[in-house]
């Protein structure tokens, strides 16, 4: 079970974005997170991932509190999480050949074992044909490389997918291509998801429940519309 409970976050202690916010995903479960633009949804969900520390309340898995984040939480829990975010071009080396951006987490982690072939099963699962593989960034559209992120997000095998806005730029059928690859994902190996996003009707299709973000229990700070 991934928790949070009352998170109060953001990137000034005397004025949180996010306050007082709980949430909880179960294994296997499928949780939509709605809500206004710039609420705090990006802001939670990267708590969620342990990449942003809270000022307070906890994130508990399997019931055991999360004590460290980014790279001093333990590797076991950073691998448990991947993640994808809206703008691809922002979260992807532009050096780096779709093939090596997919395999970079395995080799970050020393797991080079049957690196090739994960790969090149996993750019199948995500709809990239071979030669796509061979180009960079910047030799690719935003939803071959959204492609090659999810792909990247998926490699080390998470037991919890966090999608912010995974699909916001894109058009439907790479939309519904994706959402088909998290969904093949998350029925072979039971993985949790939460999904944020803007789009009620997609989350509504694609998740178990829907949370608006005024049920979180998160309090307004008098400027942002929740
Ligand atoms: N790195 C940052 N430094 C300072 N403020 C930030 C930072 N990132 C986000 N914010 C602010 O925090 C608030 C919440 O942003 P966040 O991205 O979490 O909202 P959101 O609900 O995901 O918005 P959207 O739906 O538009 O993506 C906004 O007012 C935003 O300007």
């Amino acid at each position: 079970m991934l928790e949070l409970r009352a998170i109060t976050a953001g990137y000034d202690r005397h004025a949180p974005v996010v306050r007082g916010a709980s949430l909880t995903v179960a294994p296997g479960e499928a949780v939509g997170l709605l809500g206004p633009s710039g609420c705090g949804k990006s802001t939670l969900a990267r708590v969620a991932a342990l990449l942003h520390r809270p000022d307070a309340g906890a994130v508990l898995l399997d019931g055991a509190p999360v004590r460290g984040w980014r790279h001093r939480a333990p590797r076991a829990l950073r691998t448990a999480f991947g993640v994808v975010f809206q703008q691809p071009r922002l979260s992807a080396d532009p050096r780096l050949r779709l093939a090596d951006l997919i395999a970079e987490p395995l080799r970050a982690t020393g797991r080079r074992d049957a690196l090739p072939e994960r790969v090149a099963g996993l750019a199948a699962t995500v709809g990239l044909t071979p030669d796509l593989l061979l180009r960079r960034p910047h030799e690719v559209s935003d939803g071959q490389l959204q492609r090659a992120c999810l792909a990247r997000a998926l490699v080390l095998r998470p037991r919890w997918l966090i999608c912010d806005e995974m699909t916001a730029m894109l058009d439907a059928s790479t939309t519904a291509a994706l959402v088909t690859a998290v969904e093949d994902y998350r029925r072979t190996t039971g993985a949790g998801l939460l999904a944020v996003g803007h789009d009620r009707t997609l989350l509504h299709r694609w998740c178990d429940r829907t949370v608006h973000w005024k049920a979180l229990g998160a309090r307004a700070d008098g400027s942002v519309p929740v």
